[in-house]
């Protein structure tokens, strides 16, 4: 993975930017740094204010309070067209009537550039998004892959700093999501513009992002780079929301955290405000005969080949369901209905605090 140039410094510093919409805090006193030539991702559920955020930062909406920064200066009262910032919109906004290059010229022609600089400049986008040789055709002539390619070519032809796209892969089937995945980081890293992306799939996010925010109820879950979040969540929400770990409710105790609900100890580097640990399914294996902490006795409850791997669900002796990953490499994964015992190192013991 490339990442952001380390040389790089900030971009644009949101501070303490709150928005509310009659009763609702959509966005709560958030702060966040974007810096150059970054792929960032905006990660959330439903109304957890990515869109609002977005739109903050491209001037379409006003922050009631809280200040924003691009090169050290308050843009808050800057209109969205003299931001060097563009957004690409989940619909694509594409005008029907024009044709795909007067589509890409839009932005060229409301800011005044000579057509003879204009030209050259639409030419290298449509080539940038592989639409050349498309320039005559309209939007309702094209497949949704390619009114996307417009949209972006649509952005990248303004050369903003920070291009800001809203569920960029949302509209596309399962195939075109991955390839477009890739294209849309090698524009990145081509364009050296730094990339925000909203999405609520959490997959996107790490694939594709350097750094990711999770958001809940307009504030930063977590942010990080997408590892760091992947194997160290910060919170029960961000270990949820993220898929997949299972999360343990317990309490902490002199040999490490006791949780009556997976019948087991969970003994690591445990502090004392613990509320319940993560446990990815990856991470436990089948150990016949182990006791002690970190092992558990449960049944196998119900299994799904997933091609790699067996994922189980293993109803533990307290009760909790936990989902375990059996590798194809360990053997045969245990019948449904038989009692297995799990292992797992301390290590892989996440404690979460809230
Ligand atoms: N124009 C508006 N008027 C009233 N409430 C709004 C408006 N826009 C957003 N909200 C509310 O603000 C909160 C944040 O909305 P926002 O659209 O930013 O969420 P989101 O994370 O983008 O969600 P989604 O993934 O569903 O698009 C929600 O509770 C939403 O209902």
């Amino acid at each position: 993975m490339a990442g952001p140039n380390p040389a790089s410094g900030p971009l644009l510093r949101a501070e303490a930017i709150t928005k509310r919409f009659g009763a609702t805090l959509a966005l709560d006193a958030l702060d966040l740094t974007i810096i150059e030539g970054e792929f960032f991702a905006l990660l959330g559920g439903s109304g957890s204010g990515k869109s609002t955020l977005l739109r903050i930062i491209a001037g379409f909406d006003t922050p009631d309070d809280g200040r924003l920064l691009l090169d050290g200066a308050d843009i808050v009262a800057t209109p969205p067209w003299a931001r060097p910032i563009n957004m690409m919109f989940q619909s694509y906004a594409l005008f029907p009537h024009m044709s795909v290059a007067d589509n890409v010229a839009y932005g060229l022609r409301r800011a005044g550039t000579p057509r003879a600089e204009a030209a050259p400049r639409i030419a290298a986008a449509l080539a940038m998004v592989g639409l050349t040789g498309f320039e005559r055709r309209r939007p309702h002539e094209l497949s949704g892959g390619q009114k996307q390619r417009v949209a972006l070519a649509r952005s990248l032809v303004m050369r903003p700093r920070l291009l800001l796209l809203d569920e960029p892969l949302g509209a596309l089937d399962a195939g075109l999501r991955e390839r477009t995945g890739f294209e849309l980081r090698a524009l990145q890293r081509e364009t050296g513009a730094a990339f925000v992306m909203v999405t609520h799939d959490q997959e996107e996010a790490l694939a594709l992002a350097d750094r990711v925010a999770v958001l809940e109820g307009g504030r930063i879950a977590q942010l990080g780079p997408p590892r760091a979040i992947y194997e160290r969540p910060a919170s029960r929400f961000v270990a949820r929301f993220l898929g997949a770990a299972n999360v343990l409710e317990g309490r902490a105790v002199a040999a490490g955290f006791d949780s009556t609900e997976a019948g087991a100890t969970f003994a690591g580097v445990i502090p004392a405000d613990t509320v319940a640990v993560a446990l990815r399914p990856e991470r436990i294996r089948l150990a016949a005969n182990a006791t002690g902490p970190n092992t558990a006795r449960g049944v196998v409850e119900d299994a799904a080949f997933r091609g790699d791997d067996t994922l189980l669900l293993v109803r533990l002796a307290g009760g909790a369901l936990l989902r375990v990953a059996h590798a194809e490499e360990d053997g045969a994964p245990p019948e449904r209905g038989g009692g297995v015992t799990l292992a797992w190192d301390a290590a892989d013991v996440v404690p979460l605090a809230s």
